[in-house]
């Protein structure tokens, strides 16, 4: 009964809880050059006596959300993520018994699924594509002068743990980003490829061959940043397919930034990122052929 709101009217504080939402936690496994990936979206919350905080103002019970989502990312490298349950298990342990009026602790994981780029037929080592997003595409214009077909794909979602350097760019006043050796590339990938002639094509079989070169090339490139990729995948096209006359890509460039766990006497050499929403880089190309420019 809060004592100090509502006295008299009877009015008092019923269930409640509190945390954070929605921590978007990368955790890469990089002790051999064949990382692993675990992506999960994490949120936290706190049930007990949180009353004084609601009806006093008194925040001395409170263990901050703040230090709630820095421990999702500690825990990611402290415990690791050997699974989405052991993790949650392990997490929603430490938040409980780092907060004694709290009475329980609600952990939800959600983990997106990344499969392995397949390159000649194995798993790439650091180079993996998301599962189940992506969406085929097609535009097609029919007149008299003929049918113009130009398709393609958006949301394939790909990522590469190493293998991706920004550096040596152009700073002027306001540029505060450091030079990178080693990042994470990761891009929701539109696609949109234009045919030469739509008679004698098979459309599935580019379309597949297409998807295939795209994500091996991503794969297998080192990037100086996301527009040298976007380039040699456009060039491998169509360099490959002479029914192709033109390709265009827009790249979310989708940051993963590193956390910083030495305030909590943990080392991160590129294992435990934030991945961020927005604002994001876009990137957007078109690769041609030189006919197709004069
Ligand atoms: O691949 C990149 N291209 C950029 O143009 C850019 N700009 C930036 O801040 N980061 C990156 N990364």
């Amino acid at each position: 009964m809060g004592a100090g709101m509502g006295a008299g009217m009877g009015i008092v504080l019923g269930p409640n809880r509190y945390g954070k939402a929605e921590s978007r936690v990368v955790r890469i496994v990089r002790d051999t050059p064949r990382h692993e990936i675990r992506d999960l979206t994490v949120s936290s919350a706190l049930r007990g006596d949180f009353e004084a905080a609601h009806v006093d103002g008194d925040q001395s019970a409170v263990l901050p959300t703040d230090t709630q989502k820095n421990t999702a990312f500690a825990f990611a490298k402290r415990h690791g993520v050997t699974s989405p349950e052991d993790y949650a298990i392990a997490l929603g342990r430490r938040l409980l018994a780092a907060t004694p009026a709290a009475t329980g602790a609600e952990i939800a994981v959600d983990e997106h699924a990344w499969d392995r780029i397949a390159v000649d037929g194995d798993g790439h080592d650091h180079a993996f594509v998301r599962r189940g997003t992506e969406v085929r595409t097609t535009g097609v214009d029919v007149s008299d002068d003929g049918v113009v077909v130009t398709s393609g794909l958006r949301d394939l979602v790909v990522l590469k743990s190493t293998g991706s350097e920004f550096k040596d760019f152009l700073h002027d006043d306001y540029t505060t980003l450091a030079d990178t050796d080693d990042r994470i590339l990761a891009t929701a990938l539109r696609a949109t490829w234009r045919y030469a002639r739509a008679d004698g094509i098979d459309w599935n079989a580019t379309y597949d061959a297409v998807r295939a070169l795209l994500l091996s090339t991503f794969a297998t490139t080192y990037s100086h940043a996301l527009q040298e990729t976007l380039y040699a995948m456009g060039r491998t096209v169509l360099e490959t397919h002479e029914e192709i006359a033109e390709i265009s890509f827009v790249a979310p460039n989708k940051h993963h930034f590193l956390v910083d766990l030495a305030p909590f006497g943990l080392d991160n050499p590129g294992e435990v990122f934030i991945a961020a929403d927005r604002p994001y880089g876009l990137i957007e190309a078109t690769v041609t052929r030189e006919e197709e420019t004069s």
